[in-house]
């Protein structure tokens, strides 16, 4: 029951974070605002989650989830009835950054809740179901926002969501323990200094970093597609139909919930493969992207569809992440080596969708707004330079962690390594 009400928060936050999807064109007109000042939205909320996640991983040592959770859904609550009542671009902004805020300290606190409800051997499992399952928050804000801006007009549809929120702050008050011995699981108080320690040594062990590697290459490109670019692209550039694009990109979400349970599994059977795994993924995607981008004219229907069934598994690919993260800290850590995981992909998620723009912007100069195919292609081609950066580091960590760590060691649930006093490695 904890994690039921955990996993909806989470889904919730996610519907929260993709509600501005489908009301691009009704905030262009409610805000009087151009297209660019319009992804702003995204990027600001992209940022806002970024920039919280050491904070909030160490939030959620020191306090716990019930209750940084619960002050989760209290700032995304305000920040959604804010952008409910918005009537101006200011206005909505600060709303928005208001939900990024309350977004970014809700994923955090469902894995901590993961690690210490469900014995180890089930939590590579049970968090991939729950990174996984939580995205059908954005289908959520797909078609059924959709039809409630249509049918109850924007105050209410995103009051709506508001409200929905209230309810699940008095679920989880009433539900929503930390361990099952105690209501409150709180760390130590530490001085910043000690904070900076704790940080330090989470970040030494190789594990930390090279799940950060693997978050930050996997994930971006489906958020490059379901959170701003998928849909111009394969309208103005693949030349498909709104309903089609439309379709694609919920296929996108839907296809989580095939890879969650099959790498959760995965995961749990061949941690020492955890990489290996990280690495296909990216080769995969990498690969059926050039296939798309180097097709003479529009790609056929049939290439797009695999496009999207293969970068459908860079969001659950993520998730491998944080559990190398997991197997490489002590448990008073496990939050704040989250929150350092978190940041990569998040980070990489941001640069490529800033970049695409920059890149459609300067190859489509003095258009009215509408990109040519050709710059679309050349914009989608710089996830290549954060796949090449991601690839080299995953390979550079992944060899250190299997020099200082044994099969036996990593199969019995641990990769955490001896850190010897000296010089320090360099990132
Ligand atoms: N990459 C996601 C998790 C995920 C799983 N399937 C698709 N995405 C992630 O890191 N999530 C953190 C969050 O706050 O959503």
């Amino acid at each position: 029951m904890v994690w039921g009400v955990g996993l909806v928060v989470y889904a919730l936050a996610v519907f929260h974070r993709s509600s501005l999807a489908v009301a691009g064109l009704a905030a262009t007109e409610r805000f009087d605002i151009s297209a660019s000042q319009l992804a702003s939205f995204t990027m600001l909320q992209l940022l806002v989650y970024a920039s919280m996640q050491i904070p909030v991983g160490l939030m959620v040592d020191r306090y716990g989830s019930r209750t940084v959770l619960t002050a989760a859904v209290a700032v995304v609550s305000t920040g959604q009835a804010a952008f409910a009542f918005a009537g101006d671009y200011p206005t909505a902004l600060v709303a928005r950054a208001l939900v990024g805020v309350g977004d970014a300290m809700t994923f955090i606190c469902v894995l901590r809740l993961v690690t210490s409800w469900f014995p180890a051997r089930q939590v590579p499992l049970v968090s991939q179901l729950t990174g996984n399952l939580g995205q059908l928050g954005a289908l959520g804000a797909a078609a059924p926002m959709t039809w409630a801006l249509g049918q109850f007009g924007w105050t209410r549809a995103y009051l709506a969501g508001a409200v929905a929120g209230l309810v699940m702050l008095v679920v989880l008050r009433l539900v929503l323990h930390d361990s099952p011995t105690q209501a409150h699981l709180r760390g130590v108080p530490m001085s910043a200094r000690a904070l900076a320690r704790s940080l330090a040594a989470s970040w030494e062990q190789p594990g930390t970093r090279l799940g950060l590697w693997i978050h930050f290459s996997t994930p971006f490109s489906p958020a490059l597609l379901g959170l701003l670019w998928g849909f111009p692209f394969l309208v103005s550039a693949e030349h498909r139909s709104e309903a089609t694009a439309g379709a694609l990109i919920s296929l996108l979400f839907l296809t989580n919930l095939f890879y969650g349970p099959f790498f959760g599994w995965l995961v749990g059977r061949h941690p020492w493969h955890r990489s290996t795994l990280g690495l296909v993924i990216v080769g995969a995607m990498a690969s059926v992207w050039a296939s798309v981008l180097l097709w003479p004219g529009d790609a056929p229907l049939g290439l797009l569809v695999l496009l999207i069934l293969v970068t459908g598994a860079g969001g659950p690919g993520s998730m491998v992440g944080f559990d190398v993260a997991r197997t490489s800290n002590p448990d008073h850590r496990t939050a704040s080596a989250s929150g350092i995981i978190n940041v990569g992909g998040f980070t990489s998620s941001l640069l490529v969708i800033v970049g695409v723009g920059i890149v459609l912007d300067a190859l489509s100069p003095g258009s009215d707004g509408s990109y040519p195919p050709e710059a679309f292609r050349w914009a989608m081609a710089v996830q290549y330079v954060l796949w090449g950066l991601g690839t080299v580091q995953i390979l550079r960590y992944r060899r250190r962690i299997r020099s200082l760590t044994t099969r036996e060691q990593v199969a019995g649930g641990s990769s955490m390594v001896e850190i010897s006093p000296g010089p320090r490695p360099s990132a």
